[in-house]
């Protein structure tokens, strides 16, 4: 087939069909389900399954894609399934041209970027399209990215996003992807991993910044509260909508929020999920510094290279001194948050949350 404008035959349709289990790079959950539902409306036409219950994760997000498509026509679900497979395999085709940095090493990090210059190791959430949502794979790449930067020669350690979006939490696409076990051992590997995740932040060893570059959600903002200094630009908001998600804290929040800024403030943002800006903030001691968006790179980034040549065996011990006295607690509050939070995510409030997000009927 050449062109949009033309209909898709069924030979179009089967070609694409192969394409699909060609594809080099996984198109991510949320093409596949779009793809599914093309497919299933294209050979069946609507959808007259009933509803898969609101345990049962996947079929539901399938029956829900397929559903949402009504009573698109069967020839014009089969052109746009044709349309699609093709928007992947043009994006997936190498470019004839040779890209600036071509030769430069492949990244190690699929959802990151990772350099270092200057005595700072910078590590970017690199999923703008996404605003920067942390999938299992991310939370992975973040712990890695984090015990690399500990080890190696730089001063300090910067975690920023790239984008409008410093992050927009934890990717609730994470729920769909069930194991044979079913949701509960989901729930019970995804607190370990949690669990991990947050003791790289309680013991990262050097002066970890956070350079908040726009809105941050839950996971991004709690895990603030163990960074040792966060720049922020004042367009950045600060929001964790924990009951809203029918969730609870997390990133040892419980402990160091109203520690940092006092019991009700603290109740305000992790209980009733009030989002904070920039300035509120930095009034309440989550944030260091607020500088204006026109100028925040570059401020930001000014001052860092000057800090990062400070002697950095000085900057690790005096790292040790203030923080050593705590990291016991600190460990001991994570696993704390995370059995809580495994409980959590089996419940109806956490399931019926995540669901409405992923079936578009609800944002932030
Ligand atoms: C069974 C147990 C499994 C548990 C697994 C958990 C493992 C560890 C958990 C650690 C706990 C963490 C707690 C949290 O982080 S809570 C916070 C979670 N985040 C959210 O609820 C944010 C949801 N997103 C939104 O409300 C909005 O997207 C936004 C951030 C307000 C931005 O809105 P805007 O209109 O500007 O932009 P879009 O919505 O169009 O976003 C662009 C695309 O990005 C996708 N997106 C954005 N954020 C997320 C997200 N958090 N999860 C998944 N997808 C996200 C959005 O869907 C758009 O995608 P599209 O272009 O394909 O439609």
């Amino acid at each position: 087939m050449s062109g949009t404008a033309m209909r898709a035959s069924q030979k179009d349709f089967e070609n694409a069909m192969n394409q699909v289990k060609l594809l080099k790079k996984d198109p991510g959950n949320e093409v596949k389900l779009k793809l599914y539902a093309l497919y299933k409306q294209a050979t069946e036409g609507s959808c007259t399954m009933p509803k898969p219950g609101v345990f049962d994760l996947v079929n539901k997000a399938k029956w829900d894609a397929w559903n949402a498509l009504g009573s698109l026509p069967k020839e014009t679900a089969r052109q746009n399934y044709v349309e699609l497979v093709s928007s992947l395999t043009s994006a997936s085709q190498p470019s004839s041209q040779v890209e600036p940095g071509a030769d430069r090493k492949p990244s190690a990090y699929e959802t990151l970027e990772v350099t270092s210059e200057d005595g700072i190791t910078k590590i970017m959430f690199n999923r703008p399209t996404k605003k920067n949502a942390i999938t299992t794979q991310m939370y992975h790449e973040i712990m890695l990215a984090l015990k690399a930067a500990g080890k190696d020669d730089s001063s300090v350690t910067v975690l920023t996003g790239n984008g409008d979006y410093y992050s927009s939490g934890n990717d609730l696409t994470n729920f769909t992807d069930l194991p044979p076990g079913g949701p509960e051992e989901k729930a019970k590997n995804s607190a370990i991993l949690l669990r991990d995740f947050i003791d790289c932040f309680i013991d990262f060893p050097k002066p970890l910044i956070a350079v908040v570059n726009g809105p941050a959600v839950g996971i991004s903002v709690t895990t603030l509260g163990l960074c040792d200094a966060v720049y922020a630009t004042d367009r950045a908001t600060f929001h964790t909508p924990f009951s809203h998600l029918g969730q609870s804290p997390e990133g040892c929040s419980s402990y160091t929020f109203p520690k940092i800024m006092g019991p009700s403030k603290a109740t305000e943002m992790l209980i009733f999920g009030k989002k904070l800006t920039a300035r509120e903030a930095c009034a309440q001691g989550l944030v260091t510094e607020v500088f204006p968006d026109s100028t925040f790179q570059k401020e930001v980034w000014t001052r860092l290279k000057a800090y990062a040549k400070l002697p950095p065996n000085a900057m690790r011990i005096s790292k040790e001194i203030m923080r050593s006295r705590e990291k016991e607690k600190l460990r001991a509050i994570n696993v704390e948050e995370c059995n809580v939070l495994q409980e959590r995510w089996l419940s109806d409030e956490c399931m019926n949350a995540v669901m409405n997000f992923l079936s578009r009927k609800a944002k932030l």
